[in-house]
């Protein structure tokens, strides 16, 4: 019994720390501490025993694995059966296997990046509360959006630990406490400033008239447009000049920016939930796989180092074996490369580079844009040239401004990283904003006249007219309002925890302190007890049928409270002006053999949506009110049903400002 002494001790440890501090406390800031303390008391173990207590190095080795051993069994048994017997979390429904571990709900995700549709079929099958992680929840109850959007601060609900993925530095969307986030978001409130506003609108205002010379540039012969795309390099050019006050031209040449190829790729890992201390434990790998590429990004990798390592030594791989590679690989890789042959599927890997790469590519990338601001600030203040320069007024200019003189504040972490969040959220999101609200109009002829009808009596006659002329324009709104309701640009929701005195919601239901939670807005968004008709594209529900709205409050597709969508405004601008540009010109509507399944089933769930393409026909509106569309005896429904190559005897309207863009090369997009 003596003997066992240590091995006991060693389980009634592990048991210990489970029970006082991983239960208790959000251990993953402190893994690197933890793990070091870890080995260190390996190490301290192994020497007092090999010089005090056994007679040989080897067998002191022994006793402190088997010492290692019990204290991890003890820490693991006693996670074990308090997640299967204590936590308060277990009288919510919920997969079995997602009490056990937060790794359930990531691997049902991982291969398709669709966890929004796994929330969905789950609610579907258990109600409006899901359990689904050892300490998680997904909620689409109506009246947890007060508490914990706009009410938040009282609540006290803050961000949870997902937005730990960059720590210890990241955005002002990555900080937590409410204190911290205020402090940091007092920043850039003079760059979202009314006068801000308005001379990015001017911005804007230049994306759309490319825009349209984009399409007009094909639409003498209505040829399908891939609107997923067009939307994506338009807000993307948008966001490089609101951000860095560089154009990246990309809606001139048709040409991806390499950092928008990146950013799709890099972020990947976001959409997948794993627990955040192994997606901080292994951030340090070579690979760079950590902040968000996760664990997925790391299999990629580690495939890919391990082909590459083919390469120096046949012979070791062929000890090895290639078969369990090629396993591995089928396991690991995305769906698109799984079910190659194994030579296919290793050519395909070596060239591509890691979503980890591309990641840390983007955000070279952004660091690069930024340092060129911050110069061409100072160097600009230095000639003392006038404030009035389009240079000045990028969003990093105010924010430059309101930082003040600090020395390089080019190497400015968390300036950095700021400025690569206003990419990601300013461009994947209203790109995805754009092409739903396409992809709905593209069906609705008559939504489109109503929207027309109504804005031109807003902007008829008014030489210049801005975003205000038609902010009011109810029908455009509820057409917005309904596309980002059905499809909304991030539709797992966002991630939060509950105070530590827990919440109560409704009428009595309690969540437990510490909890973290997330609210996938496509699933709230549907919730027949929120919308009657959920599923169905109504604008007028927003206007004439509130009947349509049962709880006005839990429509939250930007956010509100603190930690609410700061480019919300921006957002909103670009949706109005460029609906309203084009609608006034073109007719739009699916292309031939289009049906959106692409889009609506093949997207990804990359936190923000990673749009599947979507190809859409505008005809101008003079070629429908003219001859043609008189000689089909058929009025607009005749664009849904293909195209005719005798349409492109109708010449384009060209706005007069566009002339300089007639240069384009002659391909569609
Ligand atoms: C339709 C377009 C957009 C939608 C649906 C949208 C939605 C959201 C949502 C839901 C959040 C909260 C995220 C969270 O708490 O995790 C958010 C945050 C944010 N958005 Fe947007 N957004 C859009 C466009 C934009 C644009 C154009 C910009 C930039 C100009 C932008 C910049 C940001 C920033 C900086 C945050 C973080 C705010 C903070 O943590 O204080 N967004 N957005």
């Amino acid at each position: 019994m003596e003997s066992l002494t240590p091995q006991l001790g060693a389980l009634l440890a592990g048991v210990a720390t489970h029970v006082f501090y991983f239960n208790r406390y959000e251990f993953h800031r402190n893994v690197y501490a933890i793990l070091g303390l870890f080995c260190a008391a390996i190490i301290v173990c192994q020497v007092v025993w090999a010089r005090a207590v056994y007679p040989t190095f080897w067998l002191a080795g022994i006793a402190t694995t088997q010492i290692t051993l019990c204290y991890v069994i003890g820490a693991a048994s006693s996670t074990l059966c308090y997640r299967l017997f204590f936590n308060p979390l277990n009288r919510f429904p919920g997969p079995y296997s997602a009490r056990l571990t937060d790794f359930w709900i990531a691997s049902q995700s991982r291969k398709g990046h669709n966890q929004y549709r796994i929330l969905e079929s789950l609610h579907a099958k258990y109600g409006p509360y899901v359990r689904t992680g050892a300490n998680s929840l997904s909620i689409i109850d109506p009246d947890l959006v007060e508490p914990a959007y706009h009410g938040s601060e009282k609540a006290g609900v803050t961000k949870g630990s997902w937005y730990d993925f960059d720590w210890p530095t990241g955005s002002l969307w990555n900080e937590r406490t409410i204190q911290g986030h205020h402090r940091r978001r007092r920043l850039w409130s003079p760059a979202f400033s009314d006068k801000a506003l308005r001379q990015y609108e001017k911005k804007v205002t230049q994306f759309n008239d490319k825009f349209l010379a984009r399409v007009a540039q094909v639409d003498s012969r209505p040829t399908p447009i891939n609107v997923s795309e067009l939307f994506s390099l338009y807000s993307f050019d948008i966001m490089g000049s609101l951000v860095f006050g560089v154009d990246y031209k990309m809606l001139e040449t048709n040409k991806k920016h390499h950092a928008l190829e990146l950013l799709t790729e890099g972020l990947a890992g976001l959409g997948l939930t794993f627990p955040m201390w192994l997606v901080i434990l292994l951030r340090p790998i070579p690979f760079d796989f950590g902040g968000t590429g996760g664990f997925h990004s790391f299999c990629d990798a580690q495939v890919e180092r391990a082909v590459k390592m083919r390469k120096f030594s046949t012979v070791a791989i062929q000890k090895l074996g290639i078969e369990p590679l090629r396993r591995l690989s089928t396991m690991l890789l995305p769906r698109e490369l799984s079910g190659l042959t194994k030579p296919d599927a290793f050519r395909s890997v070596q060239p591509d580079r890691t979503r980890a790469l591309q990641r840390k590519q983007f955000d070279n990338f952004c660091d690069a844009q930024v340092q060129q601001a911050v110069h061409r600030r100072q160097s600009v203040a230095q000639q003392k040239a006038d404030p009035s320069t389009e240079d000045h007024r990028s969003i990093l200019y105010w924010v430059l401004k309101s930082l003040g003189d600090q020395e390089h504040l080019e190497k400015d972490e968390f300036l950095r990283h700021d400025a690569r969040l206003l990419i990601v959220g300013g461009s994947d999101t209203t790109a995805a904003a754009l092409t739903y609200l396409f992809y709905n109009l593209a069906q609705r002829p008559a939504d489109v006249e109503k929207i027309r009808a109504e804005t031109q009596a807003c902007i008829a006659g008014v030489e210049e007219w801005h975003d205000k002329d038609i902010s009011h324009c109810q029908h455009l709104n509820g057409a917005i309002n309904e596309a980002l309701r059905l499809h909304p640009p991030g539709p797992s929701g966002v991630y939060r925890m509950v105070g530590a005195q827990g919440l109560c919601v409704g009428e009595g239901t309690f969540i437990p302190g510490g909890t973290n939670f997330n609210m996938p807005l496509y699933s709230l968004n549907r919730n027949p007890d929120i919308y009657a008709e959920a599923d169905s594209f109504i604008p007028e529900r927003w206007y004439s049928r509130p009947d349509l709205v049962k709880h006005k409050k839990a429509f939250v597709p930007f956010l509100s409270g603190p930690y609410s969508c700061i480019g919300k405004n921006i957002a909103l601008t670009e949706l109005r002006t460029l609906t309203t540009r084009l609608l006034s010109e073109y007719n739009v509507s699916l292309a031939p053999g289009e049906d959106g399944s692409r889009l609506l089933h093949e997207s990804r769930d990359h936190f923000t949506i990673s749009l599947a393409p979507l190809d859409l026909v505008f005809t101008p509106i003079k070629a429908r009110e003219g001859s043609f569309a008189q000689s089909t005896g058929d009025s607009s429904p005749i664009f849904a049903r293909g195209w005719r190559p005798d349409w492109n005897v109708w010449q384009a309207p060209r706005h007069a400002s566009l002339r300089s863009l007639d240069s384009l090369p002659e391909e569609a997009p």
